[in-house]
């Protein structure tokens, strides 16, 4: 045997509980993946997401179902082959790359030829609240970073346009994304179009079901509409052509890193808006996605910032930057 595979279920509790369209969450569930092999361990890490038909046993079932061809030596371009896209994929995806890097001494950024990653702006995410209790965390935020700080709001079809409204009243500099998770209808969507431009709303993430996209053929949006729940790999684009102008890219959806850059590079070159997005997850999560980040014109990466005990080597906040690991956390 070539390598040892570890598969753990971790929980982080959140600072605060988090609200979302869809639900309340109090704890980041997540898999994790150490991958040893002379002497260097990978670590990968992802976020089951019951919205995609994962739980923590599925993704670790998925993962079992692997562990013999894992252990004698199956690389990056097979495990492509061998899961399909989505969280079990990524966690492993993302332990090969780490795993790499420290055996050849090569960073994941210089075999990517890209540039290392560098303190960046981060949206950072205000839950779903009255539209007072919204409005006071954007103030808070507004407060604390610099001006032009990216606050992202998660709404429901209810009061869209009151926490809209005061969110923007309370950080009149803020750039701001909304994200309904799937929550709108076309008509409300098209009904917003007023309140989301005069509240210069950058982005709207994923307004309609995934299944309902259709009905964004016709619509010319007055701001941009990204795809997340609607965009999950590379094959996924010519059917998001005339329905939306962005995609959230998510190692989570594409079952890691290598999809992720083949997405990233593909959506480009088809004129998609690029946005990289997370779940809820710790560092080791967001440290490959920190990667994709500086070819991003959005980034999310704030899902460690929800946590109460991140990794101590992990992202920071600092001056309003998300700041990346600790040399030697991930990607060597
Ligand atoms: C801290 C934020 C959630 C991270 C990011 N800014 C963000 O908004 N990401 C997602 C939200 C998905 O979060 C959910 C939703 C849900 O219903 C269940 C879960 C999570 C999650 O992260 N873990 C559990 C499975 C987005 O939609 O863009
Ligand atoms: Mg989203």
């Amino acid at each position: 045997m070539l390598r040892e595979l570890t598969i753990k279920h971790c929980s982080f509790p959140l600072v605060a509980p988090f609200r979302i369209a869809r639900g309340v969450k109090h704890a980041a569930e997540v898999v994790l993946i150490e991958l040893e092999q002379g002497g260097a361990t990978g670590r990968g890490e992802s976020v089951p997401y019951a919205r995609y038909g994962e739980s923590v046993d599925s993704v670790m079932a998925q993962l079992e179902s692997v562990r013999a061809e894992v252990a004698a030596g199956m690389g990056r371009e097979e495990l492509q082959a061998r899961l399909p896209a989505g969280a079990a994929r990524n966690a492993l995806d993302s332990a090969l790359w780490d795993l790499e890097a420290r055996l050849t001494s090569v960073p994941v950024w210089a075999g990517l030829a890209r540039p290392s990653p560098l303190p960046l702006t981060s949206a950072i995410t205000i839950g779903i609240d009255t539209p007072q209790r919204m409005g006071e965390e954007a103030a808070r935020l507004a407060g604390a970073g610099p001006a032009n700080v990216l606050i992202k709001i998660k709404l429901d079809a209810h009061e869209p346009a009151a926490r809209i409204r005061e969110v923007r009243r309370a950080a009149p500099d803020a750039r701001l994304i909304v994200d309904p998770n799937e929550s709108w209808s076309i008509d409300l969507l098209r009904d917003l179009q007023p309140e989301l431009e005069s509240a210069g709303v950058e982005l709207v993430e994923q307004p309609l079901p995934a299944d309902a996209d259709d009905a964004l053929l016709d619509f010319v949006p007055r701001v941009p509409v990204c795809a997340d729940e609607s965009c999950h790999v590379a094959a996924d684009l010519p059917r998001l052509q005339g329905r939306y102008q962005a995609v959230n890219i998510k190692l989570d959806k594409t079952g890691g890193l290598t999809e992720a850059w083949r997405l990233l590079r593909s959506a480009r070159a088809e004129g998609f808006r690029i946005m990289v997005g997370c779940m809820v997850c710790s560092s080791v999560g967001i440290a490959p996605a920190l990667e994709l980040a500086r070819e991003a014109e959005f980034v999310d990466l704030d899902g460690p910032l929800w946590l109460k005990d991140d990794y101590a080597d992990g992202v920071r906040l600092r001056h309003g930057l998300l700041v990346p690991p600790q040399p030697g956390f991930w990607g060597a």
